[in-house]
């Protein structure tokens, strides 16, 4: 088994405020990185889904999956990168410290007839990602040193 084209690709980045769309419509949040973190991605990782690690500063490493692109549904003008954590969280995190490893690619993004087509096409990604992180060449890359923190070092 082989990675994608450009992957695994590291991001890190501040967590800025979007349409506000993920939450209050689609009932999924996603963590929008800044836009120089969307101009930063390299040529050969294309617009599309993802799966993957997210850390939010030096936090548990979670899965996650990415949607990269002008969200097709939406007709967005500026393409974004956004983060769906598959954990729950009881407070926001925007201005935080956002680190990302994308891992693997799913789909590429796409048009829906109803707002409930891409709620369920979302989910189904969700579950994708939840068993594809498990393989062992994925896990591998939670531990990676991109995502250590210092905690260890400051012993007394
Ligand atoms: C896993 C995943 C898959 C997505 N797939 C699509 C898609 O195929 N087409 C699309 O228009 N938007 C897609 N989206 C993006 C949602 O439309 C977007 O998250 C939502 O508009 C929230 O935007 P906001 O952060 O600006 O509020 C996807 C989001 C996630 C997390
Ligand atoms: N599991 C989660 N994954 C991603 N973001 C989450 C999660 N739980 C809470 N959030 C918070 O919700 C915000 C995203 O909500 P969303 O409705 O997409 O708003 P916005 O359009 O501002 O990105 C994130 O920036 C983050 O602060
Ligand atoms: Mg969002």
């Amino acid at each position: 088994m082989t990675f994608s084209k450009g992957l695994p690709h590291f991001a890190s980045g501040i967590v800025v405020k979007g349409f506000g769309r993920g939450s209050k419509e689609l009932g999924i949040p996603t963590a929008n990185f800044e836009p120089h973190i969307v101009k930063e991605l390299p040529e050969e990782v294309g617009t599309g889904i993802y799966f993957g690690w997210a850390q939010i500063d030096e936090g548990t490493v979670h899965k996650m999956v990415m949607s990269v692109g002008w969200n097709p549904y939406f007709k967005n003008v500026e393409k974004s990168m956004e983060t769906h954590i598959l954990t729950k969280f009881s407070q926001d995190f925007y201005g935080r410290n956002l680190r990302v490893c994308m891992v693997g690619y799913l789909r590429p993004e796409k048009d829906f007839t109803s707002l409930d087509a891409l709620v369920k096409q979302i989910y189904e990604d969700i579950s994708v990602a939840e068993k594809e992180l498990e393989e062992p060449v994925y896990l591998k890359l939670k531990s990676h040193k991109f995502f250590c923190t210092d905690k260890d070092d400051v012993k007394s």
